[in-house]
C-alpha cells in the first residue's frame, strides 16, 4: 500500500436513523488501482460508496481524497473534485438521447474539451456511438449500464465508484462489463468496485476488501482473497 493513497477512509461511521450501517470502516485506493469492495447483502458496500460521494452524512471518521479531507462536503463539490459515482440500477435520462446523456456528464468540463471526451466515450463504447441519437430509455439494460458508466467518465473523474455494474444483466453482458473494467484499468482509471459477483470482481481487481455487518472483515490482494479458505467459503460461494 502506498503512503499517498488517492482515496482513503478511516473510522467511518454512518447511520440510517438509529441503525448503524457502517461501524468504523477503513480502506484505501491508490491511483490506477481497481479495488473490489465485496460482502453479502446489507454488509454496507453501497452505504460506503454513497458516503464517499457525499450523498449520506457521516457521523464519525474521515474521508480523504488526494490528501485533502472531504468529509461532509456537498455532493457537487465532491463530484467536481473528481469522484464520480455510478449508482446501482443504471440511472440514465430515459427521455434524452445517448449523446445528450453523455453531455449531461460533461457539464463541468470546459467547452473545448467536451468533444474530445465524447469521442473517447464512443471509442470505448462503439454501441453507444451507433445509437447516439436513440433515446436512452429504449436501450437494453446492458447498453444503459454502459451509458451510465460512459456518462460518469465524461467528467474525467480521478476515481470511479461503481456500484454493482453487473446486477441483473445477462451473463454475456456481464462479461462485457468486466471486459470494460479491464480496459479502463489498462488506461489507468482508478476504480472502487462494489460487486456481488465476487469471483469476477477479484479477477479484474488489484486488491479487495470484504465487508461484513458494517465493518471490513478481510482485505488483501485479489489473489490473497481468492486463496483464502475463509473468504472463499463465506463470500465466493465455495463449499
Ligand atoms: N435507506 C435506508 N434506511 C434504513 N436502512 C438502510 C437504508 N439503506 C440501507 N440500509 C441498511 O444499512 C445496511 C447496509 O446497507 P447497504 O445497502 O450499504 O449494504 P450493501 O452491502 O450495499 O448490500 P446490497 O448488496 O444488498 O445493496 C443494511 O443493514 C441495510 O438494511
Amino acid at each position: 500500500m502506498s503512503d499517498n493513497p488517492l482515496l482513503s477512509i478511516s473510522g467511518l461511521e454512518v447511520f440510517y436513523g438509529p441503525i448503524a450501517a457502517l461501524r468504523g470502516v477503513g480502506l484505501e485506493v491508490n491511483g490506477g488501482e481497481v479495488v473490489a469492495l465485496l460482502g453479502s447483502n446489507g454488509a454496507g458496500k453501497t452505504t460506503t460508496l454513497l458516503s464517499i460521494a457525499g450523498v449520506l452524512p457521516v457521523r464519525a471518521g474521515e474521508i480523504r481524497f488526494d490528501g485533502i479531507a472531504i468529509t461532509g462536503q456537498a455532493v457537487e463539490r465532491i463530484a467536481r473534485s473528481g469522484i464520480a459515482l455510478v449508482p446501482e440500477g443504471r440511472h440514465v435520462f430515459e427521455g434524452l438521447t445517448v449523446k445528450e446523456n453523455l453531455l449531461m456528464g460533461a457539464a463541468s468540463l470546459p467547452r473545448g474539451k467536451v468533444e474530445d471526451e465524447w469521442h473517447k466515450a464512443f471509442d470505448l463504447f462503439p454501441i453507444l456511438a451507433e445509437r447516439r441519437f436513440q433515446l436512452a430509455g429504449t436501450l437494453s439494460g446492458g447498453e444503459q449500464q454502459m451509458l451510465a458508466i460512459g456518462r460518469a467518465l465524461m467528467s474525467r473523474p480521478r476515481v470511479l465508484l461503481l456500484d454493482e455494474p453487473s446486477l441483473g444483466l445477462a451473463p454475456r453482458i456481464v462479461e462485457e462489463i468486466f471486459e470494460l473494467i479491464v480496459l479502463l484499468r489498462k488506461q489507468g482509471t482508478t476504480i472502487l468496485l462494489v460487486e456481488q459477483n465476487a469471483r469476477m470482481a477479484l479477477e479484474v481487481a488489484d486488491r479487495g476488501y470484504v465487508m461484513s455487518q458494517g465493518r471490513i472483515a478481510a482485505e488483501g490482494t485479489a489473489s490473497e482473497l481468492v486463496a483464502s479458505d475463509e473468504v472463499a467459503r463465506a463470500y465466493l460461494g465455495v463449499a
